[in-house]
């Protein structure tokens, strides 16, 4: 495969030490305004991260005390706020001004009667989308490609996500076409980016923080169905989920290290709650792959299931929990979820700042390389 010229110029810049990129003070301030310029309100919670971002990024860490009980308004910026934690300044400074980014363009986009419409009427042949006895079906549907997603799948998902958090289905699940589960993100994602290296790993954080933020607030049980092996993200997304059943044949595989990147999709923070810290670096630090058992054993999987009757079984278990009262299970996932939503924004948010930086690094960029000029298969 032939690697992009821009790509290899990017590579040759890096080696000559260009500075990262960051939000200047200047690009702070322009956000601030935009803020006040958005046409659509961007509801509470937006607002309280926008709220809590700003206030760390000029004041640091939360210092205000802790508002009583009854005063909602104020505990709940404290409670955005405190989330934070010691988020540095200059990090809350980037993710305020992406969060602001993403506003405007999602805020200007009905405006221009395009993507709205567009996107409710496309076709996705990679990602499939299919509604049947109230569960919403959604399938990595890429199977030469070991269902590697690329950056029109993570859209695809996001609005897939998007419609069924409020259409009549009662759950949604995901699963894979042919051998693999899937492979995580697609390696050539950056390299066939058509601008610069480092706009795409702007662009790239910017989405990839959508596409978390879809997972953490989706309202109804999120299902996996893990019918082979996966890797990287579609890895560290399952701690965002509500049941992960897999087929003895799947393994779990984040091989971040090896690919000089760092972990997403807040597995920084539910990969260590789950399993402790010390499972946690096996997998995230140290690339260690998880036979389907193992991972039930650290709670990453739900059950476990033979392969020969995985799908009759599986299937016929989500039917029947399709027919539970949906108010029911919805409000009992908002009442398990919502004290550590803040948490998980803000998790997110860094870990997307950090991987951007990775993304520019020598050392992703050589395994990237490494993945595309692999020699074909006779
Ligand atoms: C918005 C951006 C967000 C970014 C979020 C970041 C997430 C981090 C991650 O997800 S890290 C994980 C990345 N994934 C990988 O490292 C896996 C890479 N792939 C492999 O190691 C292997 O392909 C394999 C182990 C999955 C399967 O090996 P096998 O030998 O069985 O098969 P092939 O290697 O021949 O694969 C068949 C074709 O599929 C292509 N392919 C597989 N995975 C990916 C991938 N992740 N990205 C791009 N392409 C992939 C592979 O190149 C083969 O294509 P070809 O037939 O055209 O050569």
């Amino acid at each position: 495969m032939l690697v992009s010229e821009v790509f290899r110029l990017q590579v040759a810049k890096l080696h000559l030490g260009r500075p990262t990129m960051r939000a200047s003070q200047q690009d702070f301030e322009n956000a601030l305004n935009q803020v006040k310029l958005l046409k659509k309100d961007p509801g509470n919670e937006v607002k309280l991260r926008l709220y809590a971002l700003y206030k760390q990024a000029t004041e640091g860490p939360c210092n205000m005390p802790k508002p009583g009980m009854l005063d909602f308004v104020n505990k709940a910026k404290w409670d955005a706020w405190n989330a934070l934690g010691s988020l540095p300044k200059e990090t809350a400074r980037q993710n305020y001004v992406d969060l602001v980014s993403s506003l405007s363009s999602s805020s200007e986009a009905p405006s221009q009667g395009k993507r709205g419409a567009d996107e409710k009427a496309r076709e996705s042949k990679d990602i499939l989308v299919t509604s049947e006895d109230g569960i919403t079906k959604i399938t990595f549907n890429r199977p030469t490609k070991k269902n590697a997603i690329s950056f029109q799948m993570y859209r695809d998902i996001i609005l897939a996500l998007k419609n069924a958090s409020t259409d009549n289905t009662v759950m949604a699940v995901f699963t894979g076409t042919g051998d693999y589960y899937c492979s995580g993100n697609d390696l050539t994602n950056f390299t066939s980016a058509t601008g610069g290296i480092e706009e795409a790993a702007s662009n790239g954080a910017v989405l990839l923080r959508d596409f978390v933020n879809s997972f953490i607030d989706f309202p109804k049980p999120l299902v996996a169905v893990v019918n082979g092996p996966a890797v990287g993200i579609s890895v560290t997304l399952l701690g965002l989920f509500d049941a992960v059943f897999a087929s003895d044949r799947a393994t779990f595989h984040t091989p971040f290290s090896q690919l000089g990147q760092s972990p997403e999709a807040c597995s920084s923070y539910t990969f260590p709650k789950m399993m402790g810290s010390a499972k946690a670096a096996e997998m995230l630090l140290f690339g260690k792959k998880l036979t389907a058992r193992e991972a039930w054993a650290q709670g990453l999987v739900t059950e476990v299931f033979p392969e020969s009757t995985f799908e009759t079984e599986v299937w016929t278990r989500l039917k029947t929990y399709a027919k539970l009262p949906p108010n029911a299970m919805r409000i009992s996932k908002e009442l398990i979820r919502k004290n550590e939503k803040e948490k998980l924004y803000a998790v997110n948010a860094e870990e997307c700042t950090t991987l951007q930086a990775r993304w520019l690094s020598e050392e992703c960029m050589n395994a990237i390389m490494s993945f595309v000029s692999r020699k074909p298969k006779l």
